[in-house]
């Protein structure tokens, strides 16, 4: 059986009296690339921060690649971590990068990282400070894939690039997924390269796990249903209510099916990653379906 990449059960962390993460219960399998989306604040850091072994959980569990996180050498050169500020020394060299990163990774591929840095059009000799948002993204991510880890973990990486450094560095991510046989987690602000680069999903708000799963199967499970006033008080069995708006005469819902066979109700219509993600982030603020229209026009 393949061991999951990471699995957590009521894990939580305080950092004293404030709770950035409650209760998080993940199975995400192997192979994966994982989009961790929320709000600023939700906790996604903090999770990830966790996964990598930079801090201890306050209760709970996790396991990252069937291990505790950063228990020995093993386990650390398993899991590579690039965090928000894409981190590269200034004053170093595109080589001297290479040239260190070699020394400190007995794992480190040589040969993996010089292809790629030609391959991106990164020249060996120019300095990190010198270089572009995008470039030093670039960088980071090719350190990170050559110390050849099973698990790459990425604080937003892309949050800093223009949309056509952003797209170069999720293409290379996704090469780097192709040849590596790696799973990838990931956090990010845009729902629109979740969807198109990740094939599993962890929606974080308010420090709790709103949803997760793959992403195929969430768009698959989610529907719009839309009915005149009153026929939609009661629902099956399964198939769970995430949010209701009422006018004088109809009624909307955004439910999820979770019986496993396919929804038979009139009036269901499946709705986009985008909006199913916006629900859910609405639900925990406290705020309803209305909010969806508002956030569209
Ligand atoms: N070292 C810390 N000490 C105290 N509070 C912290 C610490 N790190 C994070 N927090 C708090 O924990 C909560 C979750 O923070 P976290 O950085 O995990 O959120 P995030 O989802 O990554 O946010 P963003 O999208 O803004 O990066 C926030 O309220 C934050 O202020």
């Amino acid at each position: 059986m393949n061991t999951p990449v990471l699995s957590t059960d009521t894990l939580t962390k305080r950092y004293g009296r404030h709770t950035a993460l409650t209760e998080a219960t993940l199975d995400i399998p192997a192979g994966r690339i994982v989009g961790l989306v929320g709000p600023n604040g939700a906790g996604k850091s903090t999770l990830l921060a966790l996964a990598a072994g930079l801090i201890r959980p306050t209760s709970g569990h996790i396991h990252v690649l069937g291990r505790t996180p950063a228990a020995d050498a093993h386990q650390l050169a398993d899991v590579g971590f690039v965090a928000q500020d894409t981190p590269v020394y200034a004053t170093l060299t595109v080589a001297d990068h290479l040239t260190m990163g070699k020394r400190l990774n007995p794992t480190w591929d040589d040969t993996f990282a010089r292809t790629r840095i030609q391959q991106i059009g990164l020249d060996p000799t120019k300095k990190a400070g010198r270089l572009s948002g995008g470039q030093k993204a670039q960088l980071a991510l090719t350190i990170a894939a050559a110390k050849r880890p099973k698990l790459l973990i990425f604080d937003e990486p892309v949050a800093a690039l223009d949309p056509l450094a952003r797209r170069a560095f999720l293409q290379n991510l996704m090469e780097f997924v192709a040849e590596l046989d790696i799973s990838v987690i990931l956090s990010s602000h845009l729902i629109g390269d979740v969807e198109r680069v990740c094939d599993h999903l962890i929606v974080l708000a308010e420090s709790r796990v709103q949803v997760a799963g793959e992403i195929d199967d969430l768009t698959a499970n989610h529907h719009r249903l839309i009915g005149p006033r009153g026929t939609l008080d009661t629902l099956p069995d399964g198939i769970d209510l995430i949010a209701a708006d009422h006018t004088d005469r109809q009624t909307t819902l955004i439910v999820h099916n979770t019986t496993g066979h396919p929804l038979d109700l009139p009036g269901a219509d499946t709705i986009g990653l985008e909006d199913m993600v916006l629900t859910y982030l609405h639900r925990a603020e406290g705020l309803t379906a209305p909010t969806l229209q508002e956030t569209r026009a």
